[in-house]
């Protein structure tokens, strides 16, 4: 399997006038072509700093990126990222929102209208095409963010809490959705989630962090098959590695508190 993401010695120091922050502390991490890697960890241990500076919105203090065989040194087109405050175009409707990106590629108008139709309906919001952001509830303009990066069909997709402002129920459909895009036409992801069901769900690897200053505490490979859905939740493989990542993570958590 090729390397798609390979992040080399990171650290991360934020410089602040009262305390400086050293956020990650040489994390060395590879991601395979058509893996899906979730990371999870406690609140405050670097993901999202972790996931900005693959994405290339944030620089590194030490150590470097390289994504499809380049050397990070901003945001691209190769990846795609959908974050948690969702960043869409007030001014644009939800047509237009998950247009955007196509539009930049050349994609003609015909051809854009019909994909961005398509993950419309995937998302479950037909019927709101022309409505704006505003008009939307946290959930919906969520749903539009996922759309809008999964009818890019970037190489790579960085996602940040993708579902965290979903109720449960849409919760589980929105993960069975991404899955099964994920099975029919495979693409390297990398997930953050707080969600230790969702993380194992989902990947093939889980990566469990510690914090201040942010490291990888262990990464978990997940064999599960590839047909998963609802009732693999159910089973006792499943269980066990639930099991396992919590443990983990309580441990961290009770560090932290
Ligand atoms: N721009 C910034 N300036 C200063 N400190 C920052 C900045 N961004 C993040 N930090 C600090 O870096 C550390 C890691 O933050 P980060 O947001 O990456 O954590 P996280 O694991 O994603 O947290 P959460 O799960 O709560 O979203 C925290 O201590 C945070 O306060």
């Amino acid at each position: 399997m090729e390397e798609s993401i390979i992040v080399s010695n990171v650290s991360k120091r934020f410089e602040a006038k009262k305390e400086n922050v050293q956020a990650l502390d040489k994390i060395n991490l590879t991601v395979h072509d058509k893996e899906f890697v979730s990371i999870l960890g406690t609140s405050g241990c670097g993901k999202s700093t972790l996931l900005r500076i693959i994405g290339g919105l944030e620089t590194a203090t030490e150590g470097s990126v390289r994504c499809q065989d380049r050397e990070v040194d901003g945001p691209g087109a190769d990846r795609g990222m959908v974050f948690q405050h969702y960043s869409l175009f007030p001014w644009m409707t939800v047509q237009k929102n998950i247009e955007f990106g196509l539009k930049q590629k050349g994609i003609t108008k015909h051809e854009r209208y019909k994909i961005a139709k398509k993950y419309v309906g995937l998302v479950g919001l037909k019927g709101f095409e022309n409505l704006y952001p505003k008009n939307l509830s946290g959930g919906m303009q969520q749903r539009v963010a996922l759309a809008r990066g999964l009818a890019n069909d970037p190489e790579v997709l960085l996602l940040d809490e993708p579902f965290g402002a979903l109720d449960m129920q849409t919760r589980e459909v929105m993960q069975e959705l991404l899955l099964n895009i994920w099975q029919e036409s495979p693409k390297t992801i990398l997930m953050v989630t707080h969600d230790v069901e969702e993380a194992i769900l989902l990947a093939n690897k889980v990566v469990i962090m510690s914090s201040h200053p942010g490291k990888i505490k262990k990464i978990l490979n997940i064999d599960l098959g590839s047909k998963r859905g609802f009732e693999t939740r159910l089973t006792s493989e499943f269980l066990n590695y639930k099991r396992i990542a919590s443990e983990l993570i309580r441990s961290e958590t009770l560090k932290v508190l």
